[in-house]
Formats: C-alpha cells, structure tokens, sequence
C-alpha cells in the first residue's frame, strides 16, 4: 500500500484528494455523543491540507435507506471537523450533486470540504457492481486523488470504499496504517495468556470471529447480548433476552471445541434484568434485579452483566499479557446497566497487558464512561473492521488500497 507521505511526496499541492473517512459517530439528535471516530482522522486530514490539498472528506453516517434523510446528516459531524482542526470546513448538502460540485469547485489550496452522507446514494452500498460502479464514476469525477482512511468501513464492498479507489491514484491515510499495524500484532507474534472480551449486540456478526479466535486465544470471556445464546445453548432459560436461535448448534460446536483445545471459555454467573428495556432518553432509574444465569425469568431480559461475574471477569484479566475487547457488558448507555461495561474497562487498565479495544460502540464506551482513552493500548475505530480483520478475511477496503 502506499503511504500517504508517499503520495504527498508525489506532490498534492492544488489537487483534488478524496478522503474516505468513517464519521459515522454516535449522535444523540444532532449532538455528537462521542467524537473519537472524527479525532482518529484529523491527523490525515490536516496533514493533506498542509501539503496544499483540496481535500473533500467523505463517509457514511448510520444506515439510511439510499436516500436523503436529514436524521442521517454529516453536518454535525463536519462542524466538529472544523473545531478540531481549527479550520474553515466547508459542507456540501448533497453527495454528489450541484451543491457537492458547486462546494469542491470554491475549495482553494489547503482548504477542506465535507460532502453529505455517501448512502443517501443508493448506488454506494449496491449489491450490483454496475450500480455501484456509476456512482463510484461520479465520485471520481469529483476528485484527482484517494485517500482511505475509513477503517471503521473497510469491511463494507460500498462505491466509495471499493470501487472508488480503483479509478483514481490512491494511498492508505494514517489512521488506517496503525489500525492495521496494532492488529497484524494480534494475528501473528500475540504475547501470551491471550484473553479475548466479546459482547455487544450484534450476535451473528460476532459469533464467526470466534471461530477463529478458537485457534487463537487462551481464554474467551462473553458478555453483552452475545451471553445469551451462550446460555441457552448450555440449557438455560433466558427469558426474553437477545438470542440467535438459530445459532444454538454453532455455538455448541464452538464450546466443545475450546473444551478439546484448552480454550477457557468463561460466561456470565450472574446478570441484572428487568422486564423491561431502559428509557435511554430520560434515563428514568431501571430498578433492575440480579439473578443468577441459570436462573433467569420467562419474562425478564438479561442487561448487563451481574457483580460476581465482574469481580470473575476482572481475575480472568489480572494476569493476561494481550487483551482484544470488542462489545460492551450491557446497555451501558442507562447508567444502571453501565457496571458491567466499566468493570470490564478497569480489568484491562488493572492488568499489564497490552490492550486493544475494538468496535465503535465500545470505544466509546470506554470515553463515555469517563476513563481515559491513553491509558489503553489502542482504541480502534473499527468494530465489524477489527472484528473480520482478526478473522483473516480479506477486507475490500483495504485490498482495494493495495497496488
Ligand atoms: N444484554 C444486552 N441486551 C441488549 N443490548 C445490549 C446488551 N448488551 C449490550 N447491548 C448493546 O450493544 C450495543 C453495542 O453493540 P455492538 O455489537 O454494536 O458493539 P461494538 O462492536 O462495540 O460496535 P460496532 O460494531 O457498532 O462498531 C450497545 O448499544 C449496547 O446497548
Ligand atoms: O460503525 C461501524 O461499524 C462502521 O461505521 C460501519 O457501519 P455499518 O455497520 O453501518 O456498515
């Protein structure tokens, strides 16, 4: 791949840099609730404009439907651009359209450019090559140059992470370089006892990296939504928690084969439910009750993890030398489901291994619950990214990157 100082090398003073960045932030309304994503890439950013580009930064924001939906604008997250580069940031209202052209035309040498939501095309996450492949010709007409920087998004097959590159002479942006350096180090030379957290939501997307971490990973502790497959696979009860049904026989699969390789795998003891979900607006007090993990009621939902398996969890920590963590314990964005996740954030910093945190949400996680970022190895951007990187997949994104 090459190095962006390598395309400044070449020379960007007065060209057109397309920067596909991952800006897809948390937002609460318009407000940003964590803005690491839009840090993590400022660096490449400033970096181009110093070298006389005219950069035009692009992302996606959330899922909306291939059309525009002001619920789902980039503008919050360009203002906050231009905060943290201390910059004029200009804002194009649509993607590719007159107000995109009109913006990338005005951009002087040096100056930056946000243009609106890349999937309010729907030709940016089409199945059909074709599809995708027009709107990557009219991103390129935008542009001279690419950068990729998204890490967050190099998993994706979309116009602009996959397509886009192959028409314009291209480089990988910083962030994207150390994402990939900190995690080629959890693929090849791991320091051992390797301990691997595993939570979240999304269940079926998290259960092929296992797979994989089976041949890896000493030790494989599971919270989050992910625990209650787990749990009812081993014959419990799990009320009306998030489960994968379907997933029962792989997951079985997976805790007989860590038994025949030595694989710790460590599950929940106790969780606190309730019947109902947490209002995360008001976040009125949920009152929750911890029960044991056996011994969870037909109507409740497990949320977090209970304090006997975070005190569990954090010896399960104590004397790792490695630790990947993607997915918070439980619904840490209710104050009273917010334990299990912070428990876990302290094991890593109580251990002295070498952490990585993966995964959008439990990154900001780790912010959001007030503990600094610095004190961990290394916080990636990327959560479906970091995950299927681990998993030895080839990611488009990045392949896409390579000469
Ligand atoms: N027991 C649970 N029941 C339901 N939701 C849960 C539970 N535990 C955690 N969550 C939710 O999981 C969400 C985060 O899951 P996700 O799988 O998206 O995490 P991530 O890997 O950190 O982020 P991403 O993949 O989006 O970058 C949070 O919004 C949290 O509220
Ligand atoms: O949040 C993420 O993991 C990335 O921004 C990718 O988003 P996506 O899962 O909607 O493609």
């Amino acid at each position: 791949m090459k190095t962006i100082d390598e395309l400044i090398a070449d020379g960007v003073a007065g060209k057109r840099v397309f920067v596909r960045a991952d800006l897809n932030v948390p937002l609460d309304g318009t407000t940003i609730t964590d803005d690491g994503r839009i840090r993590a890439v400022a660096p490449t950013i400033a970096k181009l404009a110093a070298a006389g580009a005219r950069v035009i930064v692009a992302s996606h924001l959330g899922r909306p439907k291939g059309s525009p939906d002001p619920a789902f604008s980039l503008a919050p997250a360009a203002k906050r651009l231009g905060e943290i580069l201390e910059a004029e940031v200009a804002f194009a209202t649509d993607t590719v359209g007159e107000s995109a052209r009109a913006t990338v035309e005005a951009l002087a040498d040096g100056k930056v450019a946000v243009i609106e939501n890349l999937r309010f095309n729907a030709g940016e996450t089409a199945k059909d090559d074709a599809e995708r492949g027009a709107f990557a010709d009219e991103l390129a007409s935008l542009a001279d140059l690419y950068v990729g920087d998204g890490f967050g998004a190099v998993h994706r097959k979309h116009a602009s992470v996959f397509d886009l590159p192959a028409r314009l002479p291209h480089a990988a942006g910083d962030l994207i370089a150390t994402e990939v350096g900190v995690l080629k180090k959890l693929t090849e030379d791991v320091k051992r006892p390797y301990v691997v957290v595993l939570g979240g939501a999304k269940v079926s997307d998290k259960l092929g990296v296992i797979d994989h971490l089976l041949e890896k990973a000493d030790r494989i502790l599971v919270g989050g939504g992910m625990a209650y497959t787990f749990l009812k696979a081993q014959g419990h009860e799990v009320g009306i928690s998030l489960l994968q049904e379907d997933q029962i026989p792989v997951v079985l699969e997976y805790l007989e084969r860590a038994e025949n390789k030595g694989v710790e795998f460590v599950l929940p003891v106790d969780v606190l439910v309730s019947a109902d979900f947490p209002d995360l607006k008001t976040k009125a007090p949920a009152n929750p009750a911890t029960v044991a993990a056996d011994a969870i009621p037909a109507d409740q939902e497990g949320l977090d993890i209970g304090p006997r398996t975070r005190e569990l969890y954090a010896a399960k920590l104590a004397d790792a030398a490695t630790v990947f963590w993607n997915g918070p314990m439980g619904v840490f964005e209710h104050p009273d489901y917010a334990g299990g996740t912070a428990a876990v954030a302290q094991g890593l910093l109580d251990s002295s291994a070498f952490t990585v945190v993966g995964g959008g949400d439990s990154a900001a996680a780790v912010r959001i619950l007030g503990f600094d970022e610095n004190a961990f190895g290394h916080i990636s951007t990327g959560g479906g990214a970091s995950l299927e990187y681990l998993e030895g997949k080839t990611l488009p994104g990045l392949a896409a990157l390579e000469d």
